[in-house]
């Protein structure tokens, strides 16, 4: 693509004079180790370099021109911008020539259930044989093709590439986690988004976001930005948890049509008649004066609105309800929530992705909800990571779980002992037990487990990592708790 069709919306004619605007351009990046030859370099300030510090780099291996806001000096054209950001969304939007809005795309924000319901939506439209993709905590899935991912977004470079090769692949509906964080560093900016869900809202992420209420405005931007959309005779539709306070609030900022779910509240969809079991979850659902029986394979409350957020999504998109019943009926449950480790031992024991406050007391409500005996909980909290949830998601373990295991979660770069002195400190000794080592927390459940205890793992889910330091060391939950069972059986 040549230069002037990426850059000439973003400057006024004056700058124009000395751009070789005929440059042949074959790739877009931010990432000096990204460039390989004939590339237009994106400077970005971020939290830990500054892309104008580095910009030499991309210059020697191959970048041809450069888009800056601070003064920088290169022997290859730069195009000055005030917000590189804006302008990085602008170009990769024009570079990839838009594949968002070649496809249905449903954004899923919130802080718990994005991944779940995400991975419901998709299950739902692969059962009616559609291509599929899916952007999100575990992966960027392009139909068959899975590859891994950094960020839950990833940056708008990597989304906009990944879209691309979504429509290359025939894909036709995309299900997109959006963080909170993506939010605001314009991760999804120019992302043409057909529907928006809202999941709900509770305390994470204060470390970044300083307070719920900033907090709750960065989740408002998915829906501020579903006004923008490129055709406007395309419907676009809100689908949010009229259960969460926040939810609705966000009701008179939303111009879309607003389809509502919820367990409590009246709504557009409306699950009644809660039955959980250890393998599944029934509930009635209620939509337009008509009553719908569901059973699915999902376990807990939590996943009754998942599976409503997943419903209403599939709705917006034009799916027939009938349709995503006979779908929602046989959708397997998502690895690491609330996932049973495969055992022939008279307990059991699950491992959950519960890593904030709202998470842990939803999955330890569940356990609750169906154990025979006791829950013990195996729990630590992410260093690096808002530390005001620590003490609370504590006291959470000690009010509903009947034994609490405190231990480390990714303690990254902080002391782990550290992190669990915030977690413990306000708390009577031996009420609890504390073990830094997660092998030996976990080991310690097992051995503790009598005959119909849940022991429940929470935090990491589906992680098969331990990030100490800054290093990635190979754990996983499932496999350590089926190594504990192993020993205990020997
Ligand atoms: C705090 C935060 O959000 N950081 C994000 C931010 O990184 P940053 O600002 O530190 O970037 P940086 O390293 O300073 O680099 C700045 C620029 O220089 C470039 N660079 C950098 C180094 C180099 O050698 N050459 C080079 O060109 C970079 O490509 C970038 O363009 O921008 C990066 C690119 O988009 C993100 O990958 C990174 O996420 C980090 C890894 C992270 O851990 N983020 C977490 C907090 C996060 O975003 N989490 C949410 C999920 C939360 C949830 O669901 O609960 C998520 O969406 O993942
Ligand atoms: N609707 C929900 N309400 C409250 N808690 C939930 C809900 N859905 C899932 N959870 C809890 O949160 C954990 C994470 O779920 P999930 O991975 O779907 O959320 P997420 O929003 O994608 O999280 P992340 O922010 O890490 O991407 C689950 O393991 C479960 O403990
Ligand atoms: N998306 C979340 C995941 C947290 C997972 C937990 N295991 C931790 O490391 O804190 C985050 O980046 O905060
Ligand atoms: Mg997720």
């Amino acid at each position: 693509m040549k230069l002037e069709e990426l850059v000439k919306p973003l400057i006024t004619t004056n700058a124009l004079t000395d751009i070789p605007m005929d440059l042949d351009i074959q790739q877009v990046v931010q990432d000096t180790r990204q460039v390989t030859g004939q590339t237009l370099f994106i400077c970005i300030r971020g939290f830990n370099v500054n892309g104008h510090d580095v910009v030499q780099e991309a210059v020697e291996k191959g970048a041809v021109a450069v888009i800056a806001s601070e003064p920088i000096q290169v022997s290859v054209p730069v195009i000055y911008v005030k917000d590189t950001v804006k302008a990085m969304a602008q170009v990769g939007g024009t570079f990839y020539q838009h594949p968002s809005r070649k496809m249905k795309m449903i954004g899923v924000t919130g802080t718990n259930g994005k991944t779940t319901t995400t991975l419901l939506l998709d299950q739902i439209f692969r059962d009616h044989h559609e291509k599929t993709g899916v952007i999100g905590t575990m992966y960027r899935r392009i139909v068959d093709q899975v590859l891994e991912t950094k960020n839950t977004t990833p940056d708008i470079l990597t989304t906009q590439k990944t879209l691309d090769e979504m429509i290359s692949a025939g894909v036709s509906t995309c299900s997109m986690e959006v963080s909170s964080h993506a939010l605001v560093q314009g991760r999804v900016w120019g992302l043409d988004f057909d529907v928006a869900i809202f999941t709900n809202l509770s305390q994470d992420h204060l470390e970044y976001h300083h307070t719920m209420h900033e907090y709750a405005e960065a989740k408002a931007l998915l829906f501020s930005q579903l006004g923008n959309s490129y055709d406007p005779s395309k419907p676009k539709y809100a689908v949010i948890n009229a259960d969460d306070p926040y939810g609705r609030s966000f009701f008179e900022k939303i111009a879309a049509p607003i389809l509502t779910y919820s367990m409590e509240q009246s709504a557009d969809f409306k699950a009644e008649n809660l039955q959980i079991g250890k393998r599944g979850t029934g509930f009635t659902l209620v939509f337009q004066g008509e009553e719908y029986k569901v059973q699915m394979n999902l376990v807990g409350k939590f996943n009754v609105m998942n599976a409503l957020a997943a419903i209403a999504g599939a709705y917006a998109a034009g799916m027939p309800l009938e349709d995503i019943l006979t779908s929602i009926e046989k959708v397997s449950g998502v690895r690491g929530r609330f996932e049973l480790v495969p055992a022939d031992v008279d307990f059991s024991v699950i491992v959950d992705y519960a890593h904030t406050p709202d998470g842990l007391e939803n999955v330890l409500n569940a356990a609750n909800e169906i154990k025979s005996k006791r829950v013990i909980c195996v729990v630590g909290c992410g260093g690096d990571r808002d530390p005001s949830k620590r003490s609370v998601m504590a006291d959470t373990s000690m009010s509903l779980a009947d034994v609490s295991i405190f231990t480390s979660d990714n303690p990254r770069t902080e002391d782990p002992d550290a992190i669990l002195d915030q977690m413990t400190g306000h708390l009577e000794s031996g009420t609890y037990t504390r073990i830094t080592d997660r092998r030996k927390a976990i080991q310690e459940a097992v051995q503790k487990a009598e005959t119909g205890d849940i022991v429940l793992i929470a935090g990491k889910g589906h992680e098969d990592y331990q990030i100490i330091g800054t290093t990635k060391h190979h754990f996983d939950d499932v496999e350590e708790a089926q190594a504990a069972i192993k020993a205990i059986k020997e």
